[in-house]
């Protein structure tokens, strides 16, 4: 499938910078311009600390249904933060306080009655590094829906097994070595296990730091097409310092500074006519 977004392969350099407040009337900032879209999730005034450092000093970001939403800036301006906000991954994190409101589906992921496991399952991660479980290929896939109780019996587990490697692209290649350990694969076929293994129990959001950044560039052109191709049925959420890999697979681009979150618009629109001109500093190699 391709995977070209109508911007040529290099980072294109802005044409000019839009002037601020130039926003359609009822637009929120962090909105995108044209179709309104369903909110998957919505983000309003998220501020972290870590102790009693600052990270996010108040984001404003609706994340679009089916669609990819590429997270760049520069290192430490709270991008995998912000991530870590969406599945309140943060609650692992010593020290780290969260407030202001995410929602998933409207719902306040932070609220009283939500479970952060069960929350997880319907917002998965994959991160940077390829992390399989020490367990056969099988397992490490069949272990989320055990886990979550989504398979009756060993023929409907078999059949989250195959269905969850097929759509994340590593059925053809693992299918004859299902017992194998996860870790005899290769670092991209590694990845695309974990990315089978976040997909086994049916999220709805999938969530990604910078998941190529461990891979040579096949591997990583593999899980580019692949995220094209989720984004079907999944609303994705990545976090990528490659600019040309932003342009390429998603649709929306938040561009992140100094805690804050500078502007959200159609991917092309920050690639080549940004409003803020640090977007325009950052997308030019001016810093970063
Ligand atoms: N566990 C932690 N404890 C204390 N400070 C943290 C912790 N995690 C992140 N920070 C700080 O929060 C800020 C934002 O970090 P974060 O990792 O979210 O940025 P980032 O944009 O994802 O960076 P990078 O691109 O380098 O991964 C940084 O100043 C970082 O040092």
């Amino acid at each position: 499938m391709s995977i070209t977004s109508g911007i040529p392969s290099g980072i294109p350099s802005p044409l000019k910078l839009r002037p601020r407040g130039d926003q359609r009337p009822g637009q929120h900032p962090g909105q995108q311009s044209g179709a309104v879209l369903p909110n998957k999730m919505t983000a309003r005034g998220v501020k972290v600390f870590y102790g009693a450092k600052q990270a996010l000093k108040g984001i404003d970001l609706d994340i679009h249904e089916s669609r990819v939403l590429a997270l760049i800036g520069p290192s430490g301006c709270g991008k995998s933060t912000f991530l870590r906000c969406l599945n309140r991954m943060n609650d692992t994190v010593e020290g780290c306080r969260v407030e202001g409101r995410i929602a998933l589906d409207g719902e306040d992921v932070y609220g009283k009655a939500v479970d952060a496991v069960q929350l997880r399952a319907r917002v998965g991660m994959v991160f940077q590094k390829p992390n399989p479980f020490p367990k056969s290929i099988y397992d490490n896939i069949a272990y989320g829906p055990r886990i979550h109780g989504l398979a009756s019996g060993r023929d409907e587990l078999d059949e989250v097994v195959q269905s969850s490697l097929k759509r994340a692209g590593l059925w053809g290649e693992v299918k004859d070595r299902l017992r194998e350990p996860g870790t005899s694969l290769s670092g991209g076929q590694q990845q695309r296990l974990c990315i089978a293994r976040a997909i086994a129990v049916s999220p709805e959001v999938i969530l990604m730091d910078e998941p190529c950044s461990a891979l040579d560039p096949i591997a990583t052109a593999h899980i580019e097409e692949l995220i094209d191709e989720l984004r079907a049925n999944y609303t994705i959420v990545i976090v990528t310092h490659n600019m040309q890999q932003a342009a390429r697979v998603s649709q929306r681009t938040a561009f992140f500074h100094l805690g804050e979150m500078v502007e959200c618009d159609d991917t092309e629109e920050i690639f080549t006519n940004p409003r803020d001109e640090r977007t325009q500093g950052y997308i030019t190699g001016r810093y970063g």
